[in-house]
């Protein structure tokens, strides 16, 4: 039956994913902040910015007002980056439909909090709801999403029901959703990747081949999973879609702005120099200075991520860093796999 579904912030995720809704027959109110997108895009029916030359089906019509864009509706769905998903829960708050499912399609860690996107929307909303959320993620670049190819993610809450919801709203031949249980594991595999996939563009733009790209994902896959394990999450969930899969996707793929900007980088750019010309959320620059920090706290060896922090905001040479790197100790490589495996 189709419902009314609100989907917030009308970027690149955001319209692939109210794509993927109406083409499912339901009536999607995409919320920008923008009044300019919001006039050019309920007369063109293009997201010219984001997705160039990719027409909206029907079913489509964009907000300005949020409380006109979430009215009634089955499900309110966040999608604009990780830097304004306090404040725009905090603009939901006053008008939270009252049995809509929440959930995020956001990917990035908070800096000095730490905290993952489902906790900062639940802390903005203390007081005022206390509904689980769910997080869809998965290997998803909006670019192939917009054109119909076929695309497979994970839903996840800690309310089973609640993702089987997002489950239900989103599949269709070209886009299949499966459900897992373990919500930090996920959340922590499809923000920690673009950490490393900032390294896989930073050693791509540095002339390295795909010996160097195959270490990055594998040894980063291994700190990902060396963290996210610490902090509660199972182990399995690093070689699902979540993680391995994406971190697969955004390591190798030219879609992805966080290899691009690390490909920039990797040419000789600056990070100001890189970011200004994506023009688009690179969440993994937050994300590193989040997990670098994090990493620190909870005493959790994370060498590829210390070194991206230290090429981003401490001015170091990221040949310097993979030389480090690859000079390390000598190690036993299935050790901290076999830790990560012991603490469960
Ligand atoms: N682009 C992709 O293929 C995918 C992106 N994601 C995640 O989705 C999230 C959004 O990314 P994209 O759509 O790619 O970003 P984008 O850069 O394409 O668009 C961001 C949108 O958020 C809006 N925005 C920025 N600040 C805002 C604020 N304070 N209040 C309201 N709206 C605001 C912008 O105007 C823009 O419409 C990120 O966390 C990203 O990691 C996840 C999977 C795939
Ligand atoms: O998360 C993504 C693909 O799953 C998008 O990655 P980028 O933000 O690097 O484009």
């Amino acid at each position: 039956m189709p419902k009314q579904i609100a989907v917030l912030g009308a970027g690149s995720w955001g319209t692939a994913l109210a794509m993927v809704l109406a083409d499912n027959g339901h009536n999607v109110r995409l919320w920008s902040h923008n009044s300019n997108q919001v006039a050019s895009m309920n007369v063109s029916h293009q997201n010219e910015k984001y997705l160039p030359g990719i027409v909206l089906p029907g079913g489509i019509t964009v907000y300005e007002s949020m409380e006109d864009a979430v009215r009634d509706t089955a499900a309110v769905i966040f999608v604009v980056p990780a830097k304004a998903i306090r404040e725009v829960t905090a603009k939901l708050a006053a008008h939270l439909p009252a049995d809509a499912v929440i959930a995020h399609a956001t990917k990035g860690i908070e800096p000095k909090t730490s905290k993952r996107v489902s906790e900062m929307i639940e802390e903005e909303l203390q007081g005022v709801d206390h509904r689980p959320v769910v997080v869809l993620s998965g290997p998803s670049h909006a670019e192939e999403v917009a054109k119909r190819q076929p695309t497979t993610l994970s839903a996840s809450s800690v309310d089973m029901e609640e993702a089987q919801k997002i489950q239900e709203l989103f599949m269709n031949e070209n886009f299949r959703v499966y459900t897992i249980t373990d919500m930090v594991g996920v959340e922590f595999g499809g923000s920690l990747k673009n950490i490393i996939a900032l390294g896989a563009g930073i050693s791509d733009g540095l002339g390295y081949g795909d010996n160097a790209k195959a270490a990055l994902i594998t040894r980063g896959l291994a700190e990902i999973a060396r963290l996210g394990t610490k902090l509660g999450a199972n182990p399995l969930t690093f070689i699902g879609l979540s993680g391995m899969g994406d971190l697969i996707v955004t390591c190798t793929s030219v879609h992805s702005r966080n290899w691009r900007t690390g490909n920039m980088l990797g040419k000789g750019m600056t990070l100001e120099e890189a970011l200004d010309q994506m023009g688009m959320a690179v969440e993994g620059v937050r994300t590193t200075e989040a997990v670098a920090e994090l990493a620190q706290q909870a005493g959790v060896d994370m060498p590829i991520t210390q070194g991206i922090n230290q090429v981003l905001f401490h001015g170091a040479k990221a040949k310097d860093i993979v030389d480090q790197l690859m000079t390390r100790l000598p190690k036993h490589e299935m050790n901290d796999l076999q830790d990560v495996l012991n603490t469960r």
